[in-house]
């Protein structure tokens, strides 16, 4: 435990404190300051404050802005330590340091922690190449995919394709508010192959009231946090027409099902089990209750499709992104492109209401032969 200086308290410090140092110790950064963004960085950095083999100091990218009042959103989150505009009256913690500078961010980082909304993904990697130190590892706490000529590809194998550093990734039932308030949720590593990587996310990461369990299963863990955002659209556009719970249940049923199939068509390697941990079913319920993409779907289907989902983002989340969207669009791509469409009849509707080609109401009206092949599976003997 290293005792904060009192002289950064209120000030934050600057780059030329790193100046010639090299401790051995892991220094953290985190890339992105949005929701979840802002709530990374105030786990990391009491673990960083806590745990002598990481560095006190825990630089996080903000995307600069200048707030109403005139003043830049990085003066203001290293005056108070509060990200104001993305996750007001919680304290990050006195050793965060916001900072406009993708690569002063990133400099001298040997554990990066990626926190955008995926659409900005791609652009901030090829900002980075070359930047960052060629030991580091990376986590990306991003659900979202791209979708290239070729095919899909999982964010952090992007990461990992553009920075050539390790890449595992965290996902769960993390609304970013709830656990900025400390209430008791779990979280799910997914990484690669080396448990001393896994280790060290577990160990950045956890604390008494956010519990960190690792598995072997990046891709599993990644589709997860994906996909389930494509689900709790569905359980939105529900919600906004007015139907009960078993509705919503059954859609969020239907939904797992197209999670589960479509993760293992993709990567045969997935594992049934990660289904069943924070990052499948339970973050699937608590986005489908409580999250954003629920929120603005229901927006949309109370107003019956007539007010776009763009407009409503803007109107409802305050500057924060919506990530269900786009990957039904991206996950659209790839059904089209393998003759998928059939297999994934949730999916499909959940696009092509979202961009208006369908009526919200036919979320529930898209019962076809292959429908019921994949979403009633003979082999546990369910009939009908
Ligand atoms: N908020 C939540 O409860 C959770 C979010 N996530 C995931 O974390 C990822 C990041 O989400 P949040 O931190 O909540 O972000 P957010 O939804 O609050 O997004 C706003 C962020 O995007 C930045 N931004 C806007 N335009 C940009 C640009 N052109 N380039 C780069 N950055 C830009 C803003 O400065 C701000 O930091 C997403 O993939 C989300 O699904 C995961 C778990 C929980
Ligand atoms: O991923 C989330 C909770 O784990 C948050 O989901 P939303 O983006 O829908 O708020």
């Amino acid at each position: 435990m290293t005792t904060w200086a009192p002289f950064a308290i209120g000030h934050g410090y600057h780059s030329d404190v790193r100046a010639g140092e090299n401790t051995g110790k892991e220094r953290i950064a985190v890339i992105g300051s949005g929701n979840w963004g802002s709530v990374a960085a105030k786990l990391v950095a009491t673990n960083a404050l806590s745990h002598e083999n990481i560095h006190d100091e825990v630089r996080m990218w903000v995307f600069e802005e200048t707030l109403a009042n005139g003043e830049k959103l990085t003066q203001v989150i290293n005056k108070n330590k509060i990200n104001v505009k993305y996750l007001p009256n919680v304290n990050l913690g006195v050793n965060v340091v916001a900072d406009p500078n993708l690569e002063n961010t990133v400099k001298d980082a040997t554990m990066l922690v990626f926190c955008t909304p995926h659409q900005f993904v791609e652009s901030i990697c090829k900002q980075l190449q070359g930047k960052v130190n060629p030991n580091a590892k990376a986590i990306s706490l991003i659900k979202g995919m791209e979708v290239k000529p070729d095919g899909p590809v999982m964010l952090s194998k992007l990461i990992t394709k553009h920075l050539g550093i390790d890449c595992s990734v965290l996902m769960g039932a993390n609304i970013a508010n709830e656990v900025a308030m400390e209430q008791f949720s779990e979280a799910t590593v997914g990484y690669k192959a080396d448990t001393s990587i896994a280790k060290s996310w577990v160990q950045a990461f956890a604390t008494p009231y956010f519990h960190v369990a690792a598995i072997k299963d990046v891709e599993g863990v990644e589709l997860c946090g994906t996909l389930k955002n494509v689900v709790a659209i569905a359980a939105g556009f529900v919600d906004g027409l007015g139907m009960g719970n078993n509705t919503k249940a059954a859609i969020m049923r239907i939904g797992l099902k197209e999670m589960i199939g479509f993760s293992k068509l993709l990567f045969p390697t997935v594992s049934d089990a990660t289904f069943f941990e924070s990052c499948g079913v339970a973050d699937l319920i608590t986005t489908c209750f409580g999250g954003r993409n629920r929120k603005v779907a229901e927006a949309y289907a109370r107003n019956g499709g007539k007010r776009s989902f763009d407009e409503l983002e803007a109107e409802l989340l305050g500057g924060q992104k919506l990530q269900g969207v786009l990957t039904a669009g991206e996950v659209f791509q790839v059904l089209k492109a393998r003759n998928w469409e059939k297999k994934f009849p949730l999916f499909a509707t959940v696009h092509k209401i979202a961009i208006g080609h369908l009526p919200p109401s036919t979320i529930v009206d898209y019962d076809n032969e292959s429908a019921q092949k994949l979403h009633r599976n003979p082999s546990v003997g369910v009939i009908g």
